[in-house]
């Protein structure tokens, strides 16, 4: 095992916090564990950049500092921090060394991993809410930015024919399909691909929790991979962002059918006629 660098950067929960996550992740830091005023991100020594930490830091006015570590194993110390999740008692999410979630009509059983997908975040957690009020009987659903295939096999549980599940990262899609086999699932294929796959008109419900940079640069592709009549599931999107997100969205033809605000991020659902 190589040694880490871990930089601890002076920085309270909140939506600053998330996006920040979303970058250093994008810079290449892998483990994140968050403090109570402190979040700290490690990554192999290796690829340590400190002028790219500069650059990203600085005009956050964001404070510092770094450390050497030994090894460290992330998986090990984020499995010993999951906790088991409910969604009122539409679905539960938990480990498998975890005991059942009581009185929940679903149970999703996801291996702790440093996959995002855990439905401890609001972003998922506001798609789950969307997705328990459709219909997913039979249907066709693509879950575009699977994660740990959370939502996929919960379209699954809710009744859905066939989902397509899919992932721009190695590592989520081999957490994904893992996942698969610990929750006994037949109807969901997994693959990794940074494109909406092709098939136009060819899914009844395409959910997309991602950041509204890709949902954006996405949306063509979302809306004609949706059959006439479809729903389009979005999350990851801040509260300011929301109307941007709907003008784009009408430009293709989306029109705006239920939203959700939960901890300052919106999840939105559309219509295709
Ligand atoms: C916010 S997570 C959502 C995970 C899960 N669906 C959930 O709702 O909790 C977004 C996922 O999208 C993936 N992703 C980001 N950009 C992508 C792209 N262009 N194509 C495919 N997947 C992408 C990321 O690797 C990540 O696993």
């Amino acid at each position: 095992m190589e040694n880490y660098v871990s930089v601890i950067i002076t920085c309270p929960p909140g939506q600053q916090r998330d996006i920040l996550i979303g970058w250093l992740d994008d810079l290449g830091y892998e483990g994140f564990e968050e403090r109570e005023e402190e979040l700290v991100a490690s990554l192999p020594e290796p690829r340590f950049d400190p002028k790219a930490l500069e650059e990203l830091l600085l005009p956050l006015g964001l404070r510092h500092r770094r450390e050497l570590q030994q090894p460290v194993n992330w998986n090990a110390r984020w499995e010993a921090s999951f906790s088991p999740v409910r969604i009122g008692d539409f679905c539960g999410i938990r480990a498998a060394f975890h005991p059942p979630v009581e009185d929940v009509l679903h149970e999703i059983i996801i291996t702790p991993r440093m996959t995002f997908g855990t439905g401890h975040h609001a972003t998922t957690s506001a798609m789950i809410r969307l997705m328990q009020k459709l219909d997913f009987s039979g249907k066709k659903v693509l879950d575009f930015g699977t994660g740990t295939a959370i939502l996929a096999l919960l379209a699954e549980r809710c009744g859905a024919a066939a989902v397509c599940a899919v992932d721009n990262d190695g590592w989520a899609v081999r957490n994904a399909r893992e996942n698969l086999t610990e929750n006994n699932s037949r109807n969901i294929m997994v693959e990794e691909a940074d494109r909406v796959p092709p098939g136009a008109g060819s899914w009844d419900i395409v959910l997309a929790n991602l950041n509204r940079h890709i949902l954006v640069e996405q949306l063509p592709a979302l809306e004609a991979a949706l059959s006439p009549g479809g729903s389009l599931l979005v999350s990851g999107i801040l509260e300011a962002d929301g109307a941007l997100m709907t003008a784009t969205a009408a430009r293709y033809g989306l029109a705006p059918a239920e939203q959700l605000l939960c901890d300052g991020w919106l999840a939105l659902r559309f219509g295709k006629s």
